[in-house]
């Protein structure tokens, strides 16, 4: 399934038809963990990890050889109303600086050999402020779906999605507040460190713009109202990611909102995922735990960029080696239980 789509009803098609896990592959991934040289589950969520893997990519030795990381950037409307430590002019030159090699990122992304393609998404352009109209039109939504799902590459075989983007925290608290509930003060954390007074503003920021948009649609919908292009662009992906049965690490609480989106909009959308790690964002355990899902690191970044999930590669690439490296207990003469 690669084709694209024109519209965001094309894109609602796609997302419902999208390919399933392989039953059989999982099995036969169960059966071939059990005979390995260790006591039965001692490798913990590294088995679980190899035989998820396996369900979605197949090949009875399957390995990570071609991970791809991809950043997207955007700017917010929001950032005017002061939510942000840091102003909006950051967002670019943080760009720059993935493109000389500079950033976290680029030193993850070559530790645990993944490509690194950086996407900035219309800067000189920024949402409208969503307390005041929807962050996006209808076709520059669209848009921003469409650069994340042809920013894949069809050869890939695990993908992390990134992200960079002045306020985004605010709009990520906000899609959390209008499709889980539970009210602004319960998602909005202090993104890239607002102090009291600032987090008050951003909280109250939240509520107005949940305030607008919550319950004017599906979890697409509110991701067109709240979101961001970067948040878009990182559906998006997952999306594509989904139809080429490509395993997604999900990075922190931003990446986790726009995923959320998806979920909220098709059930069963992100079965392809993983968390990748526990943001110190303050909402971001609450976040994954309505995805049902159990971070791999909890190391209190906050950074985004994709690190936390960058950094969790080389735990699924573990778990991988282990699955198709060892030795059989029969294969190596060790008595089994
Ligand atoms: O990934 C996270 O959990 C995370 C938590 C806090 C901040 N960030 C990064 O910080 C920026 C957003 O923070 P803010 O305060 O501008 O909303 C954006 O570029 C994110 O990549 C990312
Ligand atoms: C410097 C800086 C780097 C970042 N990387 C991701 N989000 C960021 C936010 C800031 C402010």
């Amino acid at each position: 399934m690669n084709t694209s789509f024109a519209s965001l009803t094309e894109f609602r098609s796609l997302l419902r038809a999208m390919p399933a896990c392989d039953d059989a592959a999982m099995a036969e991934a169960r059966a071939h963990d059990a005979m390995l040289t260790k006591p039965p589950g001692a490798l913990g969520r590294l088995e679980d990890l190899a035989v998820w893997y396996r369900g979605w990519r197949g090949g009875a030795r399957a390995e990570i050889a071609a991970p791809q990381i991809i950043v997207f950037a955007g700017n917010h409307g929001v950032a005017a109303r002061g939510v942000s430590a840091f102003p909006a002019e950051v967002t670019a030159q943080m760009v720059s600086n993935f493109e000389q090699g500079g950033a976290a990122i680029n030193q993850i992304a070559r530790v645990n050999g993944a490509s690194l393609d950086v996407v900035p998404l219309s800067l000189d352009r920024p949402t409208q402020d969503f307390t005041v109209a929807p962050a996006m039109a209808e076709d520059e939504f669209t848009e921003a779906l469409r650069a994340g799902w042809e920013a894949v590459n069809p050869e890939a075989d695990l993908l992390v999605v990134g992200e960079m983007g002045i306020a985004n925290t605010t709009s990520a608290a906000a899609l959390a507040t209008a499709l889980l509930g539970g009210g602004a003060e319960f998602w909005t954390g202090r993104g890239t460190g607002v102090d009291d007074a600032g987090l008050s503003l951003k909280t109250e920021v939240v509520a107005e713009g949940v305030a607008l948009h919550a319950d004017k649609g599906d979890g697409l919908e509110a991701l067109r109202r709240l979101g961001g292009r970067e948040l878009a662009a990182m559906a998006g992906a997952l999306a594509r990611a989904r139809a080429l049965r490509i395993p997604v690490i999900l990075d922190g609480f931003i990446c986790c909102a726009a995923a959320l989106s998806l979920a909220r909009t098709a059930p069963g959308a992100l079965d392809h995922c993983v968390a990748g790690h526990l943001s110190a964002e303050s909402g971001h355990r609450r976040l994954l735990g309505a995805l049902d899902k159990e971070p791999l690191l909890e190391l209190n970044l906050r950074l985004g960029e994709g690190s936390g999930a960058g950094l969790a590669i080389g735990i699924l690439k573990a778990a991988l080696a282990c699955h198709a490296g060892m030795a059989t207990f029969a294969e190596a003469g060790v008595s089994d239980a």
